[in-house]
């Protein structure tokens, strides 16, 4: 069998079942395509992919690249559509079996499918494996009655479900399987990007792959020992380890939280167990959560009355809209979030919840909107994540008690000496 391993979002070769799969054939080719629309111009004017999450996705597909090469297999790696790239080198390489993660948002499967009605007589084997509690062992008979209350889904499921075992590889291809693939990583300016530096004062000032992430958990796991504070630290905004600052890595797939997971349990038998190294796994409970409300709901989570179907007055305010984005708001605090973010494709989960409740709860304007700016922008955009806290935020989701944040006491309780605003309102008044 020729079987090709179709990366997207899980660039790593640790606990990757597709790639499992794949190394069963004789001859194992993997391929990865800098889909041409996720780079285009949005409807709101974003381009899709900012700067700073194509930079970490180059670092990303270089280091993954090298993991490969050790195993002999080689990445294609191509800039443009799948139905193209992909298509060919199934023709070319006479390939029987294409392995790839399932996704199941709208752009995600248009892609797949494109590539499916040029390919018929190939099979296409999908497999969840973004999840920490995955799909087959929750306790729902359907994703319909998956509830719409995070406690509910996280009581239950923490009762009931066994976080599976780290999937392994193990045997290298031959030698000979490592063909030239006359291909390349593209650099920044061949995405369209001009060559930047990051910004000093960055709170992420980390590289794409595997190899860092492992690093990070490294640092913040066992150099520092920060995860035993996390849940006392996870509010905080200046600095990198206030938080584990996972997220970049888990969102393009280079660490899977089955990988967390069982070093945080590692750790909490070498070291310490508490409420903080319980919390890092609470926190990935969240996640699971919005990525099974979209499985449950489907592209409902990109309308504008959100799962709720909750029909409010929303504004699309030129005005309002350049001055949230270049920080020159009324408040102090969004502004320095949202330079922050501009700055450096980065921002803390206080700054974001506080922002998105000031666009669409404080000046109703049009949810999506700060939604499509998030996704351009972060250097960690999820597809699930941002949409679904986006809603929550906005009152069309999944929080029960619809909040609205009050900036001044926010800003008061978790920036109160003002460090954080002073770090990046330097050059402004305020
Ligand atoms: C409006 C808005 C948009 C967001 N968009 C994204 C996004 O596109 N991608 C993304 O990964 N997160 C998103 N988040 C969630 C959260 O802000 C980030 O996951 C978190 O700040 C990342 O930092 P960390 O890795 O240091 O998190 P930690 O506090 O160290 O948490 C560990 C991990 O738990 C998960 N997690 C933590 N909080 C949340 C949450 N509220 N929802 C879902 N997962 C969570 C993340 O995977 C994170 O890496 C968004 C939150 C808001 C309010």
């Amino acid at each position: 069998m020729n079987n090709i391993i179709w990366f997207r979002n899980d660039l790593r070769i640790e606990d990757n079942i597709s790639l499992v799969h794949a190394m069963k054939g004789k001859k194992v080719i993997a391929y990865y395509c800098f889909e041409s629309l996720f780079f285009k111009e949005d409807i709101y004017g974003f381009k899709r992919t900012e700067k700073f999450r194509a930079k970490f996705l180059i670092e990303t597909l270089k280091n993954l690249k090298e993991q490969l090469k050790q195993l002999h297999i080689p990445l294609f790696v191509y800039q443009g559509e799948s139905a193209t790239h992909l298509t060919q080198l199934i023709n070319l390489h006479q390939i029987d079996n294409v392995y790839l993660q399932k996704e199941w948002t709208r752009d995600e499967q248009d892609i797949v499918n494109m590539v499916k009605n040029k390919a018929r007589s190939t099979t296409f084997i999908e497999t969840f494996d973004q999840f920490l509690f995955h799909p087959e062992d929750i306790p729902y008979s359907s994703y319909d009655s998956i509830p719409e209350i995070f406690t509910s889904f996280r009581k239950k499921c923490e009762l009931t479900v066994k976080v599976r075992p780290i999937a392994k590889i193990t045997h290298t291809l031959p030698l000979d399987n490592l063909i030239e693939t006359h291909t390349h990583i593209p650099t920044i300016t061949e995405l369209g990007f001009n060559e930047f530096t990051v910004d000093k004062r960055t709170a992420f000032p980390f590289k794409g792959g595997t190899s860092e992430a492992k690093e990070r958990i490294d640092h913040y796991f066992w150099k520092t020992r920060k995860l035993a504070y996390y849940k006392k630290t996870r509010n905080g905004l200046v600095g990198t380890d206030y938080s584990s600052k996972l997220s970049p890595w888990l969102a393009n797939g280079s660490i899977s939280p089955r990988m967390i997971f069982w070093e945080v349990k590692h750790f909490e038998k070498e070291i310490t167990k508490n409420q903080d190294t319980y919390w890092l796994i609470f926190e990935l409970i969240w996640r699971d959560y919005f990525k099974y409300i979209s499985l449950k709901h489907q592209n409902t989570i990109f309308l504008q009355q959100g799962i709720l179907q909750k029909k409010y007055d929303w504004k699309n305010t030129k005005s309002i809209k350049t001055d949230w984005i270049n920080g020159m708001t009324n408040e102090p605090f969004v502004n320095a979030n949202m330079k922050e973010l501009a700055m450096t494709g980065w921002m803390s989960n206080r700054g974001r919840q506080n922002v998105a409740s000031f666009w669409s709860k404080e000046k109703e304007q049009d949810w999506r909107i700060g939604a499509a700016y998030f996704e351009s922008m972060l250097i960690d955009y999820d597809v699930h994540s941002n949409y679904g806290n986006w809603m929550y935020a906005s009152g069309v989701g999944n929080d029960p008690r619809d909040r609205k944040f009050n900036i001044k006491i926010q800003a008061e309780r978790y920036d109160g000496n003002g460090k954080y605003q002073r770090l990046w309102l330097q050059d402004t008044l305020f």
